[in-house]
């Protein structure tokens, strides 16, 4: 295992990483093992297993990928808490992890102790850590709880002392585990703020999220680790899309992927015991287009055609911005107009109508055909980038921000 450092461009080069851990039957197999007591031969448990990319200086990755997965074992091995049973990492620049909660804090060390310890750990001269201390209090906001042992604080507490530290100086990269989930949404906001200054001045991220805005607001891309394999490494958009297929696939077969020209990756899942025939967005004159007008009224018509006898068929749609942030999303499960009992060959036609109060920009539309609440209990198909359009601002004052909620002004002088 090499974690050099190197002057190239990349501040992050995996080459066939792995990490495998010894599958002890039992403690007594483990203690033998450590004392070195020969027993049969333990089998071992591969975690991770050629996890090769490059992250540019200055770029944000997340990666995402189901509970047990190796995403947090995969920034073990980057911020150097582990070591790769093989393969290579090289390191340019200085590295700061915010990894599990609670890790490297001793729990009956006071939140003050626990900082100046961890400050040491990471070589900052002691003057240099009494001069960071009070931002990391400031930061923290936990008021006298700052001295108290860390056992008797909350997860929320915690976090904010361990993200205070891990960004009390801004690193060349920065590593996140999850952190931003435990908070409130007040600390949430002011991390994140944090995190875009550091962004913005050129520090490098690396953020495990199961939060899908997250990814989609930080990351320039996403990689996807599937039981301990590096699945796909692409634009946030599309590695988010497959994993969602991915995860509502409950058969052993995975999504299909379609490359459209100049418009990603398109995602494509499910049984196929119904499909989608035709989808068309309708303008106010009822002509199917891919340009509409902010606020205009509109149709989306969705024809289906049933494969096969099934109990249910709910449709839903999401309307997704140019980043894939989901704008609007709803389903005739939700809205209470789904269908029952249909059988193979019926045609079922809907017409979902609504004003397009959008801001201008392109869109995308993600589209599912399933049973139940959502897409993820069962799939008959299920499919991103589904209709591509275009909202223009031709009829209302200039406005900002992601829709068109007009006010109704009242006003004295
Ligand atoms: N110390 C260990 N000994 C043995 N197996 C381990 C150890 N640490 C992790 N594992 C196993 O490695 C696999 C990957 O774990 P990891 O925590 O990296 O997954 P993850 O993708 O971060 O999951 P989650 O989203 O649940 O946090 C899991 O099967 C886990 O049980």
């Amino acid at each position: 295992m090499n974690h050099n450092k190197t002057s190239e461009s990349f501040c992050i080069h995996t080459v066939n990483l792995g990490k495998a851990y010894k599958d002890y039957s039992s403690e007594w197999r483990r203690i033998a093992s450590w004392m070195g007591i020969r027993t049969r031969p333990i089998p071992e448990k591969r975690v991770l297993r050629n996890i090769s990319f490059r992250m540019g200086q200055g770029e944000a990755i997340g990666i995402v990928g189901q509970n047990g997965a190796g995403k947090s074992t995969l920034l073990k091995l980057i911020s150097g808490t582990l070591h790769p049973s093989e393969g290579h990492i090289h390191i340019s620049g200085r590295i700061s992890a915010i990894l599990e909660l609670g890790m490297g804090f001793n729990p009956e060390l006071t939140g003050r102790q626990n900082a100046l310890h961890t400050l040491g750990l990471l070589g900052f001269p002691h003057k240099q850590i009494m001069d960071l201390l009070p931002g990391i209090e400031d930061f923290a906001e936990i008021n006298s709880y700052f001295d108290e042992p860390v056992r008797t604080l909350s997860s929320g507490m915690q976090m904010r002392i361990a993200f205070g530290v891990a960004t009390c100086v801004r690193p060349d990269i920065l590593i996140i585990d999850e952190a931003l989930s435990v908070g409130d949404a007040y600390f949430q906001h002011k991390s994140f703020d944090r995190i875009r200054k550091f962004r913005e001045a050129g520090t490098s991220m690396i953020i495990v999220s199961h939060d899908k805005n997250a990814i989609q607001t930080f990351c320039d891309r996403a990689i996807l680790l599937d039981k301990g394999n590096l699945l796909m490494d692409n634009t946030p958009e599309s590695v988010l899309d497959y994993y969602n297929a991915l995860i509502a696939e409950k058969e052993s077969c995975r999504p299909r992927m379609n490359y459209l020209e100049n418009k990603g990756i398109q995602t494509i899942s499910g049984t196929g015991e119904a499909e989608v025939e035709t989808l068309d967005l309708l303008d106010s004159n009822g002509h199917s287009t891919e340009e509409i007008h902010t606020g205009e009224p509109v149709c989306l018509r969705i024809k289906v055609s049933v494969k096969e006898d099934i109990p249910e068929l709910v449709i839903g749609y999401v309307i997704k911005n140019r980043l894939g942030q989901d704008v609007f999303g709803t389903n005739t499960h939700n809205l209470g107009c789904s269908l029952l009992n249909l059988r193979a060959g019926e045609k079922p036609e809907y017409h979902f109508y609504f004003p397009a109060n959008l801001a201008p920009g392109s869109y995308s539309l993600a589209l599912a055909l399933h049973r139940g609440a959502d897409h993820l209990e069962y799939n008959y198909e299920w499919r991103n980038l589904a209709l591509m359009f275009h909202v223009r601002n031709t009829h209302h004052p200039v406005f900002s921000g992601l829709t068109w909620i007009p006010p109704k002004v009242e006003y004295a002088r």
